[in-house]
């Protein structure tokens, strides 16, 4: 997973014209992990089905998610343009690749990461894994200097990336009874939108 996780941040910094290599420096600590996510259906007939999320609306925060999913489906993604839920389809066979907040930050929003949730049925279980690329704690997330110029200006502040989890994890445990409580907490390092 690690080595795959790599080759895909190697094929970014390619694609920004950056060396291959730029972004492994900040993995030699890593906090990366796996989380295997287990969605029992919700009971039917239920009187408010469209609000059976088996995961909140919220944006990965790391740097990018290797996500592998059996043949039930659920996972939505919010398409930027309008707003609009969007189904992605079941792949059991293949990895959905979800590039996070660190992405985001580093290319100066050359890539962004997506909002997106998990919808439960009423008949089926669903099983999926995630591998979550994440950095060293010390690390701390900005655009690199190499994407921002006096026309392209940096869009987010710098923020440790220990910190911001300590946060986060603080943060979601105080709001345990609201909705969205793993909604991203980017925007308060936001520049501009
Ligand atoms: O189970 C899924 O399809 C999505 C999981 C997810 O978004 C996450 O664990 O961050
Ligand atoms: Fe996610």
């Amino acid at each position: 997973m690690v080595k795959l996780a790599y080759k895909l941040m190697e094929l970014v910094a390619l694609s920004l014209g950056l060396p291959a290599d730029r972004f492994h420096g900040f993995f030699k600590d890593q906090t990366s992990y796996i989380r295997l996510n287990h969605y029992n259906p919700y009971p039917s007939p239920s009187p408010s089905p469209h609000l059976a999320l088996g995961l909140g609306i919220h944006q990965d925060s790391g740097v990018l998610t290797i996500l592998n999913e059996d043949d039930v489906g659920g996972l939505e993604v919010k398409r930027k343009t309008d707003g609009e839920w969007v189904q992605v389809k079941s792949t059991p066979d293949a990895y959905i690749i979800n590039i996070g907040d660190n992405t985001q930050v580093w290319t100066n929003d050359e890539y962004e990461s997506v909002e997106h949730r998990e919808v439960v049925n009423s008949e089926r279980e669903r099983f999926s894994i995630a591998f979550f690329l994440h950095a060293s704690s010390y690390t701390m997330v900005e655009p690199l200097e190499e994407l921002t110029s006096e026309q392209n200006p940096a869009k987010n502040r710098a923020y440790s990336w220990g910190k911001f989890i300590a946060h986060k994890k603080w943060s979601d445990f105080q709001k345990l009874s609201v909705e969205n409580v793993q909604i991203s907490h980017l925007t308060d390092f936001r520049i501009s939108k």
